[in-house]
């Protein structure tokens, strides 16, 4: 079994938030607290260690008392820099990412992908789930993957040479993918917010 301490989460808040009119995501108020903190706490209760992925505002992200990296590649080329941000950080055999926009994901999400990665001796796992309402179909959330932080070699390689798009990656490595709608399961868990009318109606009423 792959024991939590074992896992380092990472904060994914390193985007432009263009669609939320350029603001830092990571720091708009959800439920009266910087969503990105909000997220933090979700993902603590289920790993071992933290780290957050941030371009902007470092300052705002550091007091949140969890290291901060930014991009190790510049002009924001997309989640797979700070997929390759936090392997080259991470200290643990393994890492997991989240996006700081989709506050609901699910509480036990790591465990069934850690579950699924040692039954299947896979490198990554990867969640999946619906972003919308039904009919959106449940599909991979490739911002959502656990993965053994031997992987960081093949992450330098892809990304040097171009590559930006996460599933083209992890196409090169055997990767299990673990669906996330069952009956037991938040139908909302992978709903993530593009914009603030977004991240308002994910809030709690
Ligand atoms: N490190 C890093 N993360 C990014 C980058 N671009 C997007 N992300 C992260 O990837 C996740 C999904 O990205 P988007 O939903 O497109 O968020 P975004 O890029 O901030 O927003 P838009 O500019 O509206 O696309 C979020 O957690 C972002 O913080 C980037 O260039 N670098
Ligand atoms: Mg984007």
């Amino acid at each position: 079994m792959i024991d939590s301490a074992e896992i380092t989460g990472l904060v994914l808040a390193g985007g432009r938030g263009s669609r939320m009119g350029g603001v830092d995501k990571g720091l708009q108020n959800f439920n009266g607290m910087p969503l990105a903190l909000h997220t933090l706490m979700r993902l603590q209760m289920q790993t071992g260690h933290m780290m957050i992925n941030a371009n902007r505002n470092l300052a705002a992200y550091e007091s949140f008392g969890t290291p901060v990296w930014p991009d190790v590649l510049a002009d924001y080329p997309g989640p797979l820099a700070g997929f390759l941000t936090g392997l080259e950080r991470c200290e643990t055999p393994y890492m997991v990412t989240v996006p700081c926009d989709t506050p609901l994901f699910p509480l036990d999400m790591v465990a069934r992908l850690a579950d699924a990665l040692e039954r299947e001796d896979a490198e990554i796992a990867m969640a999946a789930g619906r972003d919308g309402a039904p009919p959106a179909a449940v599909r991979t959330q490739p911002v959502f993957c656990l993965l053994r932080v031997t992987l960081l070699e093949s992450l330098v390689r892809f990304t040097h040479g171009g590559g930006r798009k996460i599933d083209a990656w992890t196409a090169q490595h055997k990767t299990v993918v673990v669906p996330f709608d069952g009956p037991h399961d938040d139908a909302r868990a992978f709903f993530n917010a593009n914009t603030l009318a977004e991240l308002h109606s994910l809030e709690k009423s």
